[in-house]
């Protein structure tokens, strides 16, 4: 598992309102399972989590629930997030997104399960198990007409070569089966190892003898098996469907299986789902149906609730789930390495922005990353998204994090470009430092402002601690803690202890003080980090000081 992140990071909650998968840290947080789920997940659940299983709620029944709970855990038959299973086609994901709301899901546990059901749908079909037993059971004898046919030698076309489909393959092979491939995104290397050769969408459909379907459903695979593409096929071809019902238009697969060019089909999935009884497809003689039995073994189903139960509690305890759907997967090395640069982004993005005072809007936001390290090896996403957070939250109401954080900036029309300089130096520091600049804003802090007019400020990690080391062109070193106030003044004698003893007289703590100039006895910038937010009439006291000639005050 993840290292635990910076609370700010991962929470999910939307303020004041509780979420699906969120970090209620402070009591025990309630889990709602909506649909059966194996005991030992349900066990592991309990070890941290209150546990509410309700099934077959209705919708309204789901809501009311919902806006109590903390996390919910949902399989196939529900609309609505921890999704026990692999396919996230039930949940709206956008809408979960957009409300900062964490996807989980159980990508792993039922595969082979899915894999052996698909096996067994084209054995069985080959074979005509199902309808041959129905007959019998029927008292009829009919061993002429269930005569079946041979997967020795057969091709099989594999369609959606991911996690079940390889597993699929691997399987056919050792029936003596034919196997070639089509996916765009698999690597050929992969299906080499196996003795499977991966072909074009056109081969794989025109030459297979059964074609097994595995990709996921979406726009590009809705209905991927059409009239046109069942003209291609081979008259006899056989069709087995254990992915997503709607990857096959269900009404041109009647047409062909009625007009001899589909000469059986075994689907275990389909477009609604369960199909309305007089479904002709399911009642088509030449059809074998499950009911979405893919995942259903006792050990798939027991392996699916520890993995669910594992992201979500995981989740909940403020570790960024490894099977996150709805944020970016940063692998465990890469977050443990970037936590302190995560607190730096944040605390960036938070001081640019209470230093713009106007202008055309902060829409254009520029961000520098300096490290030794190849582009490629250096992941950015989780450091911009707390940059937007940064920037975002101090100016609005929204809850921004790694799963909402581009979409937030997207929907406020905050254009973030990003920059790399490549250091000479050890790249076994991820980074040096950042830099984070708003372009087409005035400061309230005119010495923020950088020679070519953007407000500037840039940070970096020193023994382990956030550090603010550039206001504008002048050169600082605060750590980013508490809160800190910006002074420009003229460079003299005795500044550091004028502004010192008003603070100290107020009793606000100074935990940090630097001052960076231009040139000796002219302009200098001083940062002081302060632990308790000095009154209005404290930092008046400050700005009084006839050689002060501007100070802000922001909140870190
Ligand atoms: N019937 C059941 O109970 C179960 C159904 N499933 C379903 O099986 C499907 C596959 O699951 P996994 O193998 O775990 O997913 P996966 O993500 O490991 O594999 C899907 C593969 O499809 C490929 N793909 C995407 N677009 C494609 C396209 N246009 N043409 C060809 N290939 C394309 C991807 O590159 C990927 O390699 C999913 O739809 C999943 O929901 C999974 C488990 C149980
Ligand atoms: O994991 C999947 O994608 C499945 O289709 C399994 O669905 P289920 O959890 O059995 O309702």
């Amino acid at each position: 598992m993840a290292p635990p992140l910076p609370s700010s990071l991962t929470s999910v909650a939307p303020r004041g309102r509780r979420s699906f998968v969120v970090m209620a840290m402070d009591a025990k947080p309630t889990v709602l399972v909506a649909e059966k789920l194996g005991a030992a997940g349900l066990d592991l659940l309990k070890t941290f989590a209150n546990v509410d299983c309700s099934y077959n709620l209705t919708q309204e029944e789901l809501c009311t629930k919902i806006s109590l709970c903390d996390a919910l855990i949902v399989r196939s038959g529900t609309k609505v997030v921890g999704r026990a299973g692999v396919g996230i086609d039930n949940v709206d994901l956008s809408a979960a997104t957009e409300h900062g709301c964490l996807v989980v899901n159980a990508p792993t546990a039922n595969t082979v399960a899915a894999a052996e059901h698909g096996i067994a749908l084209i054995t069985a079909m080959a074979r005509n198990v199902a309808q041959a037993d129905a007959s019998v059971k029927a008292g009829k004898w009919l061993r002429n007409k269930y005569v079946g046919v041979s997967l020795v030698g057969k091709t099989l076309a594999v369609m959606g070569f991911g996690k079940v489909g390889s597993e699929v393959a691997r399987r056919a092979k050792g029936l003596g089966m034919h196997v070639i491939a089509h996916d765009p995104y698999a690597p050929a290397d992969r299906a080499h190892a196996i003795g499977v050769d991966l072909v074009s969408f056109e081969e794989a459909i025109s030459t297979a003898d059964f074609i097994s379907l595995h990709m996921p459903l979406t726009p590009a695979t809705s209905k991927i098996l059409n009239d046109e593409s069942f003209a291609k096929m081979k008259k006899g071809v056989r069709i087995v469907n254990v992915a997503r019902g709607g990857v096959i238009d269900e009404d041109a697969l009647v047409r062909a299986l009625d007009a001899g060019i589909v000469a059986q089909a075994a689907l275990d999935v389909f477009t609604e789902e369960p199909p309305a009884k007089d479904n002709k497809l399911v009642l088509h003689e030449n059809v074998t149906a499950t009911p979405h039995l893919g995942a259903s073994t006792t050990e798939a189903q027991e392996g699916v609730a520890i993995e669910i139960a594992e992201a979500v509690v995981g989740a909940l305890k403020g570790e960024l789930a490894a099977t996150a759907v709805n944020a970016p997967m940063v692998p465990a090395e890469v977050l443990s390495e970037l936590a302190p640069f995560v607190v730096v982004a944040e605390k960036l993005g938070r001081l640019a922005v209470q230093l713009v005072a106007g202008g055309s809007g902060v829409k254009s936001v520029k961000v520098t990353y300096a490290s030794a390290r190849a582009p490629d090896d250096f992941d950015t996403r989780l450091l911009r998204a707390m940059i937007i957070k940064g920037l975002i939250e101090p100016i609005s109401s929204a809850f921004v994090n790694l799963v909402n954080a581009d979409f937030t900036a997207k929907q406020r029309g905050l254009r973030i470009t990003e920059e790399r300089i490549l250091l000479d130096g050890s790249p076994e520091n991820p980074l040096e430092y950042i830099q984070v600049q708003i372009a087409n804003v005035e400061s309230k802090f005119a010495s923020a402002i950088s020679e070519t007019g953007e407000v500037k400020v840039e940070g970096m990690v020193k023994d382990g601690k956030p550090h603010l080391t550039r206001v504008g062109s002048f050169n600082v070193d605060v750590s980013l803690e508490g809160s800190l106030i910006l002074c420009r003044q003229v460079d003299q004698p005795g500044m550091i202890g004028k502004v010192g003893s008003i603070l100290g007289s107020e009793n606000v703590n100074v935990s940090f003080m630097s001052v960076g100039r231009i040139a000796p006895r002219k302009h200098a910038v001083m940062a002081i980090g302060v632990d308790e937010e000095p009154k209005k009439e404290t930092l008046k006291k400050i700005g009084d000081i006839p050689a002060v000639e501007e100070f802000v005050f922001l909140k870190l």
